[in-house]
C-alpha cells in the first residue's frame, strides 16, 4: 500500500466496526457463544467501565489467538533511556534549558532501542502529567511489538517516514502528520526512509480530545472529519515474536511464539489514528495583539481543574502574520504552566537561531522567557506589512505540571550552555528624567 493512500476510518471519537475477513465481525452482540472462525473476543478498556457515557473509551478485538497467551514478562535485557516520574535521577530545574537536536544512530538502531526521555511530570502511578521522549532510529522494528501500559503515545515525526502497524491496522506516517497510539494497543515501528526522528509525548492522564471551540464556532482548528483510524489489518505469522511493554516507567519484555497482529476484526472508540498538520485551520487576529497560543491548541488532555490542562497539544504552523501596532512575536512573559517545545521544521519566530528542528527547550513554571534580542529587536523595527510565516512547524507540550529534565537530558553535550545568553543585551527602557521614587 503506498504510504499515503488506502483506506481510513474517519472522524475523532467515532464508534467505529472493521473487518479484515468478511463474516468475522460479531453482529448484535459483543461476545458471542462462538466467535466466527474460532476467533477470541477481547475488550479493550481505555476508559474506567464507569466513566459517563460520553468520555467512555472501549473496543472489542477479535483475534486468532488471546492476548493473555503468554508467558511471564522479564526486565527489559538492554539498558533502556525511557523514564516516567516518580523518576529519581530527574529533578525539577527553574532554568530555560534547550538541546541541539539528538543525532541520528551510526550503529543499526531500531524505533524502541532508539527512544530517550528528556523530561517528566505527574506521576505515573497515579495517572497524571506526561513524558516526553525523542526517537533516532535507522532500522524497522523485525519480529517484535511494544505498547505501554503507561499512556497514549503522541508520535510526532520530525525527519523520515514511518509505517506504525498496529493492532487494528497499518498507519503511515511523515512528518507533518501526527500518530497516536492508544495505551495498550501494540505496534510496530517499521522505516520507510534510511532514518527516522522524532519526538513521542506518553500521555499518563485523560486520553487526548478535541479542545471546545467556544466562540469560535462549529468549525475550525483541528476539523474532526481529518483524523484518519486504519482499517483492520493482520499477519498470520508464526515467528517468534519479541512483545516490549512500558510498565510504570520500566520496559518488560516476552516472546510469543506468533504476531500479535492477530487481529481480524474490531469495533470501538479506543483507535490508532493519525492527523495531518498541514490541515489544522490556524486561526489568528485580524486586528491587534498577540493572541494567547491556546488558539492552536490541537489535542487537549483535560485535568480534573476546567481549563487547565493535564497537557495540551499545540502547533505553530504557518500563517499570516497582519497585526496592526502590535509586537508580533510571542511576548515576554512567565507563565503557571510548563512549556515543552520542539521543532519539525523551518524556523520558530520567537528564537532567530540556535533552536533546530529536532532539538528542543523547556520553559518550566514562572521561567521569564520570550523572544530572543535578535528576534526582538527586528519585530520592534519591522515595517508592520502582512507577513506571511512560512515553511514553519514548531509545537509545544503544555502542562499544569512542571517538568523535571531526566538525568541524561541534564548530562548530555546536546544541552545548551548558553541558552540564557539569547536574553542578555537587551537595552534598557529609557524614562523621562526625575520620576524616579
Ligand atoms: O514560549 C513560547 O515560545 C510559546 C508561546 C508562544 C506564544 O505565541 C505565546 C506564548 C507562548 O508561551
Ligand atoms: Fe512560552
Amino acid at each position: 500500500m503506498d504510504y499515503l493512500t488506502g483506506d481510513y476510518l474517519t472522524g475523532f471519537g467515532n464508534h467505529h466496526a472493521s473487518e479484515a475477513v468478511a463474516g468475522a465481525l460479531p453482529v448484535g452482540r459483543n461476545s458471542p457463544q462462538r466467535v466466527p472462525y474460532g476467533l477470541y473476543a477481547e475488550q479493550l478498556s481505555a476508559t474506567a467501565f464507569t466513566v459517563p457515557r460520553a468520555d467512555n473509551r472501549r473496543s472489542w478485538l477479535y483475534r486468532m489467538r488471546p492476548s493473555a497467551m503468554h508467558a511471564p514478562f522479564l526486565p527489559y535485557a538492554k539498558a533502556s533511556l525511557l523514564r516516567s516520574a516518580p523518576d529519581a535521577d530527574a529533578v525539577a530545574s527553574p532554568n530555560r534549558l534547550r538541546w541541539n537536536p539528538l543525532d541520528l544512530p551510526a550503529d543499526p538502531v531500531d524505533f524502541i532501542d532508539g527512544l530517550v526521555t528528556y523530561a517528566v511530570n505527574g506521576d505515573v502511578a497515579a495517572g497524571i502529567g506526561c513524558s516526553v521522549h525523542v526517537y533516532a532510529a535507522n532500522r524497522s522494528m523485525v519480529d517484535r511489538a511494544f505498547f505501554s501500559a503507561d499512556g497514549e503515545w503522541l508520535i510526532v515525526p520530525q525527519q523520515g517516514r514511518l509505517r506504525i502497524v498496529t493492532e487494528m491496522g497499518v498507519l503511515p506516517v511523515a512528518p507533518l502528520q501526527i500518530a497516536l497510539i492508544p495505551r495498550g494497543v501494540r505496534f510496530r515501528v517499521e522505516l520507510l526512509d534510511d532514518d527516522a526522528r522524532g519526538y513521542v509525548c506518553e500521555n499518563h492522564g485523560s486520553p487526548f480530545r478535541l479542545p471546545d471551540l467556544g466562540p469560535i464556532g462549529s468549525n475550525g482548528l483541528a476539523n474532526v472529519r481529518d483524523f484518519e483510524a486504519p482499517v483492520a489489518a493482520y499477519e498470520d505469522v508464526e515467528r517468534p515474536h519479541e512483545l516490549v511493554q512500558k510498565y510504570q516507567g520500566q520496559l518488560w519484555s516476552t516472546m510469543l511464539d506468533h504476531s500479535p497482529f492477530d487481529v481480524i476484526a474490531w469495533h470501538g472508540n479506543v483507535v490508532p489514528y493519525r492527523y495531518d498538520l498541514t490541515r489544522f485551520n490556524t486561526i489568528g487576529t485580524v486586528s491587534f495583539d498577540h493572541p494567547d497560543p491556546s488558539i492552536f491548541t490541537v489535542l487537549t488532555s483535560p485535568s480534573d481543574s476546567a481549563g487547565t490542562a493535564n497537557i495540551d497539544f499545540v502547533i505553530f504552523p504557518p500563517r499570516w502574520m497582519v497585526a496592526e501596532d502590535t509586537f508580533r512575536p510571542p511576548w515576554f512573559h512567565r507563565n503557571v504552566m510548563s512549556e515543552f517545545m520542539g521543532l519539525i521544521t523551518g524556523q520558530y519566530d520567537a528564537k532567530a537561531g540556535g533552536f533546530a528542528p529536532g532539538g528542543a527547550s523547556l520553559h518550566n513554571m514562572m521561567s521569564a522567557h520570550g523572544p530572543d534580542v535578535a528576534s526582538h529587536d527586528g519585530a520592534v523595527a519591522a515595517a508592520l506589512q502582512p507577513h506571511k510565516i512560512e515553511e514553519t512547524m514548531a509545537f509545544m507540550f503544555e502542562s499544569r505540571l512542571p517538568f523535571a529534565p531526566t538525568g541524561w537530558a541534564m548530562k548530555t553535550p546536546l544541552l545548551q550552555g548558553d541558552y540564557d545568553a539569547c536574553w542578555t543585551g537587551f537595552r534598557k527602557a529609557q524614562l523621562p528624567p526625575g520620576d524616579a521614587a
